[in-house]
């Protein structure tokens, strides 16, 4: 079984994952696997960045999970195109902008970055593309703190009674397209 988490960058993902790697969670860092195996079509210089070639990422993915039911966290924030259950991170613009200019982020790619969060990009095309879509808020929490959300999730995913949990973490939580501008 495949689950996403995915997110804006600088939302805690890789984080979260590193914990959950710690836990015994099998976790796919997927930007590290599309640069490291070239799955990528070109390279975008201007924004530093690579553009995923996101058919050859699927069967790649698909190879190293193989058909067990064995849980796989897939660590990216293009992970909703590919999973069909996903848990979206969640950050306040302002803590976010914050987090990524201590990533020495360029101004534009801060800016770009908070923009879209600000704008839930990343939970509306979730939203479009995947099955069964969570949201985590992690603004003014510690990456431990996040992951006992998740965990949840997956706990209640697993139990195949996620009423409550999908009550607790459904998406459309925020509205913050007021401070982005
Ligand atoms: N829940 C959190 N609260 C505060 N800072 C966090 C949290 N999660 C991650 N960070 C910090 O934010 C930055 C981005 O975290 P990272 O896990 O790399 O995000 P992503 O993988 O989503 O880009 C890092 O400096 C990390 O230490």
């Amino acid at each position: 079984m495949i689950i996403g988490l995915t997110g804006t960058p600088g939302t805690g993902k890789t984080s979260v994952c590193r914990i959950l790697e710690g836990r015994g969670y099998r976790v796919i860092h997927m930007n590290d696997l599309i640069k490291n195996e070239h799955l990528y079509s070109e390279v975008d210089e201007a924004r530093d960045t690579v553009v995923a070639d996101m058919d050859r990422v699927l069967s790649r993915v698909c190879e190293l999970v193989g058909d067990d039911e064995v849980v796989t966290i897939l660590d990216s924030h293009m992970s909703h195109y590919i999973a069909d259950i996903v848990i979206v991170l969640r950050t306040a613009p302002s803590e976010l902008k914050k987090r990524l200019e201590a990533r020495n982020y360029s101004d534009a790619k801060v800016q770009e970055n908070v923009e879209a969060e600000g704008l839930d990009v990343i939970l509306v095309e979730s939203v479009e593309w995947c099955q069964l879509v969570y949201e985590v808020d992690t603004t003014g929490r510690n990456a431990g703190d996040v992951v006992e959300d998740v965990e949840t999730i997956i706990s209640g995913i697993l139990s195949g009674d996620d009423t409550l949990v999908y009550s607790q973490y459904k998406p459309g939580s925020f509205d913050w397209s007021e401070d982005i501008f």
